[in-house]
C-alpha cells in the first residue's frame, strides 16, 4: 500500500481530524484480514486506552470507509482511499473532513469496480444496486417475538429509542442500546430484516402440511446460535427440535440463547453435517433447515473487510462444503418432507446451482427467492423450500 507524500501542511484547527486519519492508517497497515475488523479494532483500542469513545468511533468509521471501496482504487494513496470512502459513505462527512478531502485532492470517482464478480451473481440481483450498497452501513433490526408487540413498542417509545416499523420488523440505528431497554431473545431477537423474511418459507411449509397431527420434527443442521431455529419455533408453534453445528462454542451460545428465549425442549449436539452422526442415527424429519456456511457476500455491507479480502476461490471451497452438507442432510428428510436451503450469498454457484443439485436428488422446488437487502439497508439472502418427492 502506498502513501502520498506530497500532501500540503494541515490547515489550522484540523489537528484532531488529521490525528484520526493517521490512527486509521496505522490500523489499516497492521490489519491483514485474519479476523473480523470489529475484533481487531476492539483489541487495538484496548491497547490504546487514551482514545475516548468518540475518537474510537471516528477511527473505526474511517477504517470501514476504506474497506467499502474494495480494491477498486488501490492506485490512490491509503489516505486518499480512506477519504474517498468517507466522501462516498451515506453519512455526510462534515466541513472539517471536506477540507481534508480537498487538501488530499481526493478524486470524485464512481462506484464501478468495487464488486468485480458481477458475472457470478444470482440472476435476480441488480449488480449496480448491490455495488452501491457496499458504501452504506446497514441498519440494526429487531424481530418482535410472538405476543410481545405492544410491550416492546411501549418500552422503546418510553425510553426514547428511535425506531421504524417495517412489516413485522423494527429498524433501529446501529447505536441503539437495545439490551438496556428490552429483554433480548425473550421479547425480541436481533435479526436482520432479510433473515426475518425467511419466515415466508416457514409459513409456506406450514401451509403445505395442514393435516399433520404429530409434532413437526425439525433439524437445523448448521444452527450457529439458533437464529433460524428460534424463528422456526415462533412461526411453526411447538416443534420437536434438533439443532447441531460443527462448533462447540456456538452450540454453547445457542444453549444460553434458547434459555433466554424460553426454549427448553430440544436436542442439541456438536456435529459435522457433512458426515453421518451417531446422535442422529437414521432419524427422519419433516423439515431440515440447511442455513449453510457460505461466502457471506450478502452481508459484506456490514463486514466490508470481507469484500476487500475476498478471493473467488472461496466460492469453490464453499460450494463443495455446501454440497457435502446437502448430500448428507437430505438422507434425514422423510419422504414427502421438506428441506429449507438458505445462504447469505449473492453468488449463483452457492444459490441456484445448489438448488439444481437438489432437484437432481429427487427434490422439487416449492419456493425459491433471493431476498434482497442491498436496496433497503439490510443483508441479502437466498432461500429455497424443496419437497422430497
Ligand atoms: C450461516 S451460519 C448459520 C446461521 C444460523 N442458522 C442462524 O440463523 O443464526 C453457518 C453455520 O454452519 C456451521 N458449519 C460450518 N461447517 C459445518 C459443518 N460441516 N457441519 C455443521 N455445521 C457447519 C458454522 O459453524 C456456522 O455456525
Amino acid at each position: 500500500m502506498s502513501t502520498d507524500s506530497s500532501i500540503p501542511d494541515p490547515p489550522k484547527g484540523l489537528g484532531r481530524f488529521y490525528s484520526y486519519l493517521n490512527s486509521a492508517i496505522n490500523v489499516l497497515r497492521k490489519y491483514k484480514g485474519a479476523e473480523p475488523l470489529a475484533h481487531f479494532l476492539k483489541h487495538h483500542f484496548a491497547a490504546h486506552k487514551k482514545m475516548g469513545s468518540k475518537d474510537r468511533k471516528q477511527i473505526a468509521h474511517l477504517c470501514y470507509c476504506y474497506f467499502r471501496l474494495g480494491k477498486a482504487f488501490t492506485d490512490l494513496s491509503l489516505e486518499q482511499q480512506v477519504l474517498l470512502g468517507l466522501k462516498k459513505s451515506d453519512k455526510a462527512p462534515g466541513p472539517e473532513w471536506n477540507q481534508i478531502i480537498a487538501a488530499y485532492k481526493v478524486p470524485d470517482e464512481a462506484p464501478p469496480g468495487i464488486f468485480p464478480w458481477k458475472d457470478k451473481l444470482s440472476a435476480a440481483i441488480d449488480a449496480a444496486a448491490l455495488e452501491r450498497s457496499f458504501l452504506i452501513q446497514p441498519d440494526l433490526f429487531l424481530r418482535i417475538r410472538p405476543g410481545n408487540q405492544e410491550a416492546v413498542l411501549k418500552k422503546l417509545t418510553d425510553a426514547g429509542v428511535a425506531f421504524e416499523k417495517e412489516g413485522a420488523a423494527l429498524r433501529l440505528l446501529n447505536t441503539a442500546r437495545v439490551g438496556e431497554v428490552l429483554s433480548v431473545n425473550k421479547e425480541v431477537v436481533v435479526q436482520d430484516l432479510s433473515s426475518q423474511e425467511i419466515s415466508f418459507f416457514l409459513k409456506h411449509f406450514k401451509s403445505e402440511i395442514p393435516n399433520q397431527k404429530s409434532e413437526i420434527r425439525v433439524w437445523d443442521c448448521c444452527a450457529a446460535s439458533g437464529g433460524k431455529s428460534i424463528l422456526a419455533v415462533d412461526e411453526l408453534g411447538v416443534v420437536d427440535l434438533t439443532v447441531s453445528d460443527i462448533r462447540a462454542s456456538i452450540i454453547a451460545n445457542l444453549k444460553e440463547r434458547f434459555r433466554e428465549a424460553g426454549i427448553n425442549n430440544y436436542r442439541a449436539f456438536i456435529g459435522d453435517a457433512t458426515k453421518p452422526n451417531d446422535q442422529l442415527s437414521n432419524a427422519l424429519f419433516d423439515l431440515v433447515i440447511t442455513d449453510v456456511p457460505c461466502t457471506g457476500s450478502g452481508t459484506w455491507s456490514r463486514t466490508p473487510e470481507q469484500l476487500f479480502y475476498f478471493n473467488p476461490q472461496q466460492i469453490v471451497h464453499y460450494t463443495k462444503l455446501q454440497r457435502s452438507i446437502l448430500q448428507n442432510s437430505v438422507r434425514h428428510v422423510k419422504k414427502g418432507g421438506y428441506l429449507l436451503y438458505i445462504t447469505c450469498s449473492v453468488f449463483k454457484a452457492e444459490n441456484e446451482d445448489q438448488v439444481a443439485f437438489l432437484t437432481a436428488q429427487g427434490f422439487e422446488v416449492v419456493e425459491q427467492q433471493v431476498i434482497t437487502g442491498y436496496d433497503r439497508k439490510a443483508d441479502t439472502l437466498f432461500g429455497a423450500l424443496l419437497k422430497k418427492t
